[in-house]
């Protein structure tokens, strides 16, 4: 693996998903594989789990680790082309990246879309940035458009709990709902793009449900059905995740929805004992309810658990890259 930034980037999807599986059984199979190699972990935007998991992974197979809140201690980036610096901004990304190549063998960077330009969060314009400048593999630890380390989690975790769509051995493809959720504020839609680009390399039916004018890009979504009726779309479903985005039409507004799309138990009796993910963090009792949240349909901690065999799968194969 050269690069991992979508799905695109992942040869063979079920061969990935076995070798995390086979990291969680045994996590210090490779501790050397990282001997005298640095990754440096770049966050432009706050995380717990992202930051967490990717430094035990990393850990695990003997990396050096160099991980840098660049919001909050670094210098003031600049991101635009021919800026005349002589205001806030100090440093240009440009430069900080160049600097990161000396430092780095990988360059991983978590740089969310800023909900401003429309344009420039479909065209990745921080993203894009890095993979241009960086003269090594370059790994998204969530970005403007995807989060393909979370994406590769919930393959993980929906893998492992097939098991129990087996026992109720039914003749029929498990059925995987991504379901809006509300919240308080316009949220980006990488976690919803992601998800929905991963599951149609998955051997699942896919179907995404959100309110009337919240529909995803259509490059993401492709075919997948859209169904605009939360207890429709429920209906029957083993694996419901939940996350909420703004109108991607209308750029991060938040159009009225008078229907409510909050996850309960109530919603959940309609579904075939589905197990419900969710990618945290997680507002309470506005996405998702308390029941729901520590009920036991949740997956959402192990979800969260899988983050670490996810990141430690893809710098494993990125590292065979650089080692070959
Ligand atoms: N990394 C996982 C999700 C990050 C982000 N959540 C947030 O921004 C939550 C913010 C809040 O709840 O105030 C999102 O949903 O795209
Ligand atoms: N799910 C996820 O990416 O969590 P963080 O934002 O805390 O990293």
């Amino acid at each position: 693996m050269k690069k991992f930034t979508s799905v695109s980037d992942v040869s063979n999807l079920q061969q990935i998903i076995k070798k995390a599986l086979e990291i969680k059984e045994n996590p210090l199979l490779e501790t050397d594989k990282g001997k005298g190699k640095t990754i440096g972990l770049v966050f432009l935007n706050s995380s717990l789990r992202t930051r967490l998991s990717s430094q035990i992974a990393a850990q695990n197979l003997g990396l050096n680790i160099l991980t840098l809140n660049a919001a909050q201690e670094a210098w003031n980036l600049e991101f635009a082309d021919g800026a005349v610096m002589n205001g806030d901004t100090v440093e240009h990304i440009k430069d900080a990246i160049e600097v990161l190549n000396q430092y780095c063998d990988i360059i991983a960077v978590r740089c969310f879309a800023g909900m401003k330009s429309k344009e420039d969060d479909v065209n990745e314009s921080i993203l894009s940035q890095f993979e241009q400048h960086a003269k090594v593999p370059v790994i998204s630890l969530e970005s403007a458009t995807r989060h393909p380390l979370q994406s590769l989690a919930d393959c993980i975790t929906i893998t492992e709990n097939l098991g129990h769509f087996d026992k109720l051995s039914v003749n029929r493809k498990p059925k995987v709902v991504l379901t809006w959720a509300p919240h308080i504020k316009p949220i980006a839609h990488a976690v919803g793009n992601s998800f929905a680009e991963w599951m149609q390399e998955m051997d699942v039916e896919f179907v995404i449900a959100n309110p009337e004018g919240y529909d995803l890009d259509k490059n993401f979504t492709k075919d997948v059905k859209v169904i605009h009726n939360q207890d429709e779309a429920l209906k029957d479903a083993d694996f419901i995740y939940v996350k909420n985005w703004s109108s991607f039409d209308d750029y991060a507004a938040m159009p009225e929805v008078k229907e409510n799309w909050m996850l309960t138990n109530e919603k959940l009796t309609n579904t075939n004992q589905g197990k419900v993910m969710h990618c945290l963090p997680v507002r309470r009792n506005v996405e998702l309810s308390d029941e729901v949240m520590d009920g036991e349909n949740s997956i959402i901690y192990q979800q969260a658990k899988n983050r670490i065999f996810s990141a430690q799968a893809v710098f494993s194969e990125i590292l065979d890259e650089l080692n070959s």
